[in-house]
């Protein structure tokens, strides 16, 4: 029997949640929200008779409970004449609310409907609305085994496939068998097939992956598939900055979420490049103490993740500096930081034209008021997102679309408010030190010199978690890297790549 009751709402125990709600939209009077359904039909839970009622909001109710179908409702199941809904709900108390930094875990919701055609009405109903969502329907999903804890198979059969089936959502496994494997599949991929590519691991693999698009001839149109990270790596820096940007912790089960509701966001994409040899940078690039500890902390890998701190620690007492030079062009407002800097546009190296895909961002450099700042430097860092790692706000104003890379640069530093400096990267208060330059780049020139201790000693330069460059007398300066320890260049195009997000 299908009735038009109005829903079973009890305004007072979800006053939280409707408050959310207004938050997040116009508001209209609660008795306006709460005739206007798109199904309302009378369900028995538990052998107890209640309205489901599924509104023009999106809001589901039954007896005193709701939940909003855009945020938690995975998917619907109909057997005989029950019908299942499964949601994903945040954890502690009755997992009803929309709002707090909570876990989430699945549940499901079952009703025993009246008749069949009650029953396939309301299936009919709800699922149309979860269809008008416009999620994606089919992914393809890399693993990456080797990345982080080595747990990204396990994190991906017990916490991701399962959300994907509830929601269902088709997906295909690729997992990585060697570097660079995720770069080559996504060069070849059959796009048309798929409504996202998912990483599950670091920021490693979708670097690999936005690289192997970028060859694509169909670069532009591959640019626009979403791509989405599930938190299995040891940085985890992208998918930090998306949701942290949302409010919501860095959990697998809210990254999954993030990427079946199918909200979208462009990325800005760094070109780095030298002579002939390019790569295409989504996070960072890091030169310098950061750099340092980064690479060279792997030695101490069998500390766990106290080889970070202890690594630092070692590095602020033993503190380099590195000779050089950075040239930028700055944001507006920032036009006054350094000193003119009008030779070094002619240093600028042209981007070789290459075979495949994106030929790197048309601009034209002679038009550009360039600047520069002279070392020694202790440490300089690039960053097109907020966070670097999961505990480290590298640049708390960086955004993902504006066009440009916030520029972090450390000069002088007495070690004291160096190490107070460094304990301050977790909330990003950093940037806010005498001791740091901090300002917004549209290109830079990087030109790399020796440590200023007299040795020939040079540095390593880091992008994305990989290394660039390993200059003379660095950690395993005899393993190949894709760049020598030289001038380089980057240059950010705005919002050349597309990103799964949660809000
Ligand atoms: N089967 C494999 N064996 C060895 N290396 C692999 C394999 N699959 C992928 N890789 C490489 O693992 C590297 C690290 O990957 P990933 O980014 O997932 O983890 P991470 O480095 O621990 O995390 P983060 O980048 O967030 O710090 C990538 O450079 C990738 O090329």
């Amino acid at each position: 029997m299908l009735t038009v009751d109005p829903p079973a709402i009890n305004p007072t125990s979800h006053a939280t949640f409707f408050s959310s709600q207004s938050r997040n939209r116009k508001s209209k009077p609660m008795d306006q929200q709460q005739h206007q359904h798109i199904v309302s039909d009378e369900v028995s839970v538990n052998g107890v008779k209640t309205s489901l009622t599924l509104s023009t909001d999106g809001i589901l109710c039954w007896f005193d409970r709701c939940l909003f179908v855009e945020k938690q409702v995975l998917g619907l199941l109909i057997s005989g004449r029950l019908i299942t809904i499964k949601a994903l709900v945040k954890t502690g108390g009755d997992g009803f609310g929309c709002s707090g930094r909570r876990n989430l875990v699945r549940k499901s919701f079952v009703f025993e409907s009246v008749s069949d055609d009650s029953l396939r009405n309301l299936y009919e109903k709800i699922q149309g609305y979860i269809d008008s969502l416009g999620r994606p329907k089919k992914l393809f999903i890399f693993v990456n085994p080797y990345g982080g804890k080595r747990s990204a198979s396990k994190l991906f059969m017990n916490e991701v496939k399962p959300i994907l089936e509830d929601a269902n959502v088709e997906f295909t496994i690729q997992e990585t068998k060697y570097q660079l494997h995720a770069k080559e599949v996504s060069r070849s991929l059959d796009l048309t097939k798929y409504d996202g590519i998912i990483c599950v691991s670091g920021d490693g693999i979708l670097v690999e992956v936005v690289n192997g698009l970028l060859e694509r001839e169909d670069w532009a149109t591959a640019l626009k598939m979403p791509l989405g990270v599930i938190p299995a790596g040891t940085g985890n820096g992208m998918i930090k900055s998306l949701l942290d940007s949302a409010g919501e912790p860095c959990t697998p089960a809210h990254a999954v979420l993030a990427a079946i509701r199918g909200h979208k966001r462009s990325l800005d994409v760094a070109t780095i490049w030298q002579g002939e040899t390019i790569f295409f940078s989504v996070l960072m690039l890091a030169w310098g103490l950061i750099s340092d500890i980064d690479i060279e902390s792997e030695k101490y890998r069998w500390m766990g993740s106290a080889r970070i701190d202890f690594y630092a620690l070692k590095r602020i007492l033993r503190l380099r500096k590195y000779n050089g030079c950075i040239h930028f062009v700055p944001a507006p407002g920032f036009e006054d930081v350094g000193e003119e800097s009008s030779s070094c546009v002619d240093s600028m190296e042209p981007l070789k034209p290459r075979l495949h895909g994106y030929q790197g961002p048309m601009v034209d450099f002679q038009s550009f008021n360039w600047r520069k700042l002279n070392g020694p430097f202790v440490s300089v860092w690039l960053h097109n997102v907020p966070w670097g790692a999961e505990n480290t706000m590298a640049a708390p104003d960086a955004k993902f679309e504006d066009g440009y890379l916030d520029l972090i640069v450390m000069r002088q530093c007495p070690k004291l408010a160096l190490i107070s400096l460094m304990s301050e990267l977790d909330n990003g208060g950093h940037v806010k030190s005498p001791y740091v330059v901090y300002i917004k780049v549209k290109a830079v020139i990087l030109e790399p010199g020796t440590r200023t201790d007299g040795s020939t000693k040079e540095g390593i330069i880091d992008s994305d978690g990989e290394v660039l460059a390993r200059g003379k007398g660095t950690y395993k300066s005899d393993l190949k890297s894709l760049m020598v320890y030289d001038k380089l260049q980057v240059v950010v195009d705005q919002g050349l790549a597309t990103l799964f997000t949660p809000a």
